[in-house]
């Protein structure tokens, strides 16, 4: 199934930004890249994909069924990656517990030692919490958090753009390989050469980029 957003705009209320009609489709097996300027809307075009707000007009469907807003939760089929991991993550929990916890909620049964060493995380590191590991380190797991529920769609939101060259290349892998796997990535950046690099096709709020 694929996850589209047809031709779908977004004001925001008390105005000062209103983003032009986009349409962007997130297929199975493959990594899309939103790239734009700053401001420019792509952090607004995720959270009309994930459902996290509702658009002006257009659609937003998954599998051809409308996706809407439910305030603050996500559709069971799209896990979103922050740019900021800290502020993703729960500060008490350790990594093993943030890892688990959702899934588990859902009862998706969860390796998170697999999964640490998917992403390129010492599993040494799971029995931390957040504080005691680096920026780097966090988002590793936050793409394990992610990728432990299952989902069918995972929405990068410049989900590297504070990390180091290796834990990029390792995102950027560990993102490579579930797209082959058949996941859908929708990967989010001001950078078109990242873009360019790890896409199959590179698109842009309210424009193809030829
Ligand atoms: N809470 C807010 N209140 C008012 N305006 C906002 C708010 N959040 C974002 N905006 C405006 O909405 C527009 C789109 O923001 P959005 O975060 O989608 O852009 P972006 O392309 O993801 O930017 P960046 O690359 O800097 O993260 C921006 O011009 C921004 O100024």
């Amino acid at each position: 199934m694929t996850l589209v957003a047809d031709q779908v705009t977004y004001c925001r209320p008390g105005g000062g930004f209103t983003l032009a009609p986009t349409d962007l489709t997130v297929r199975p097996g493959q990594i899309t890249a939103l790239v734009g300027p700053s401001g420019c809307g792509k952090t607004t075009v995720a959270h009309l994909l994930a459902g996290l707000l509702e658009p002006h007009s257009g659609s937003v469907t998954a599998g051809g069924v409308r996706v809407r807003r439910r305030r603050g939760r996500l559709p069971g089929h799209t896990a979103l990656l922050d740019q900021d991991p800290r502020a993703a993550s729960d500060p008490h929990l350790t990594l093993r517990r943030a890892i688990t916890l959702p899934a588990s909620l859902r009862g998706i049964p969860v390796d998170p030692d697999a999964l640490a060493e998917e992403v390129g995380l010492d599993p040494v590191l799971l029995d931390r919490r957040p504080a005691e590991v680096s920026g780097g380190q966090l988002q590793r797991a936050c793409v394990a958090r992610a990728l432990a529920q299952g989902p069918r769609f995972l929405i990068a939101d410049e989900a590297t753009a504070h990390l180091d060259p290796l834990s990029t290349a390792a995102i950027a892998r560990t993102l490579r390989r579930r797209a082959d796997g058949g996941l859908g990535v929708l990967a989010i950046t001001h950078d078109l050469r990242l873009a360019e690099s790890w896409a199959d096709e590179v698109v842009a709020p309210g424009a193809h980029v030829p």
